[in-house]
Parts: C-alpha cells; structure tokens; sequence
C-alpha cells in the first residue's frame, strides 16, 4: 500500500481564500470523491496537488518521500485528468496510442482494452465524448502513476461509456489511489471509497446523500 498525504494546504486568488489548511490522504486501493459547489475549489485542489496552480503553502508527501509541488509533475507518481481534452484532435487514435506508449506491449494493452477496436481507426475529434473520455482515462491509467486526479470523469458522458469508465475506474484502483470530482454525484458515490465536499475554504466528510444535503450540495428530498 502506497500513501499519498497532502496537508497545510492554502490557496487564495488575491483577496478571496479558496482553500484553508486543507489535509487528505489517499491509499492506493481507494477512492475518492470531492463535491462542492460551483466555485468551491475542486478543480483547483486537484491542480494544487498535482503542481499546476501554484499554492500559498502545501505539503505533498508519498509515504515517507516529501515532494516539493513544482516537482510533482517530474516525479511521475501523480497523473492529473484535466476538464478539457489533451489529445490532439486531427490524430486517428491508433496513432496517438505510441505517442504516449513506445512499448508494443503496452500499446496491446490499450488497444485490447474494452471497446478500443470500435472507434481506433477514427480521428480524436470525431470521437464521442464517452469514447473520448475513456480513452484519456485509459491512457493516463496505464502510465505508471501511484495517484490520479481525475476532473469530471462522467460530466456529458453518455451511460454506456459512464459504464465503461467506472469498471475502468475500479480496476484501476487495485493498483493505484485515485481523487475524483464531478457533479454526477450518484456515479462519484457509486465508485468511491471515501468522499468529501468543500464548502466555504473548508473540507467537509461525507458518508451519504443525505450529507449531501445537509451541506447543501443536493436540494433535498434526495430520492433513494
Ligand atoms: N486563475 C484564477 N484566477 C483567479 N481566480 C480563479 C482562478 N482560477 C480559479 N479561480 C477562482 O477560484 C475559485 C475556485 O475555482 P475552481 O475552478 O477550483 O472551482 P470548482 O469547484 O472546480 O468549480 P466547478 O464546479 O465550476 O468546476 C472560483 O471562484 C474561481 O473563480
């Protein structure tokens, strides 16, 4: 089991605190959610940790090595999902697939992956947002990162590719430790192991929908 534990996290845009002495940890094995509103610092937290937004102070320690946030990314131990695409769009996908994996192995992996044979001949921009989800998720997952941080995995997905990506995502967790967001919350509590929701700077634990509404994430009553 490897630990990734973040803390003394702070970060402000000018005069507006974002995130106050946030902490977290996660294993690899586990899963975990964050909510929060519009606004509240989800996608910044996972930038924080993986280096790209500089922060006001934080600390990043995986079991007993401290990395410093602007080594992150050089370390390869932690893989980041952006919101937005990072593949390159005029690229058919079975092209893209060594950009990322040299090794012919490697690439056999992605390519006999569930549903690659039906969309590898196609260019990344005429992909469906589900095919192309799951293949950014494919290609970050079988890097050798020890922690991903994954920005709306499931946000305009469609159910069949939401699916696909949550088996992927729970394959993916018995080798790795994963934080995720995303406003679908019911696919984010199907999968995870732990959640929590920021709220006004703060972190908040969470155990079910009902704290979600509590925390006023949810408008209740929540259906169950
Ligand atoms: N580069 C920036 N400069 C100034 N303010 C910023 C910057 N990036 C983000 N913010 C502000 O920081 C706050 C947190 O933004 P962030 O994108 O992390 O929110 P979020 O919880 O991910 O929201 P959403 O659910 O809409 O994706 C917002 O108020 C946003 O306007």
């Amino acid at each position: 089991m490897d630990l990734l534990k973040v803390t003394n996290l702070n970060k402000s845009y000018g005069k507006k605190s974002i995130l106050k002495n946030i902490s977290l940890e996660c294993k690899t094995g586990e899963i975990i959610g964050v909510f929060g509103r519009n606004g509240t610092g989800k996608s910044t937290l996972l930038k924080l940790i993986f280096g790209t937004v500089k922060a006001d102070s934080i600390q990043i320690k995986i079991n007993s090595e401290t990395i410093h946030q602007k080594d992150v990314i050089s370390s390869k131990k932690i893989a980041y999902l952006p919101q937005g695409t990072f593949l390159p769009k005029e690229q058919k996908v079975r092209g893209v697939i060594p950009l990322f994996f040299p090794n012919g192995d490697d690439q056999d992996k992605i390519f006999y992956s569930p549903q690659v044979s039906s969309f590898e001949k196609i260019k990344v921009g005429e992909l469906s947002l589900g095919q192309l989800r799951y293949l950014e998720l494919l290609i970050i997952g079988n890097l050798n990162h020890l922690f991903l941080m994954l920005d709306e995995p499931f946000s305009m997905i469609e159910p069949i590719y939401k699916d696909v990506i949550k088996n992927l995502l729970i394959k993916l967790k018995e080798s790795k430790g994963i934080i995720l967001t995303d406003h679908y919350y019911n696919d984010v509590l199907e999968i995870t192991d732990k959640n929590f929701i920021l709220k006004e700077t703060e972190k908040i634990q969470i155990m079910n929908k009902d704290d979600l509404v509590k925390h006023e994430y949810l408008r209740c009553p929540v259906l169950k």
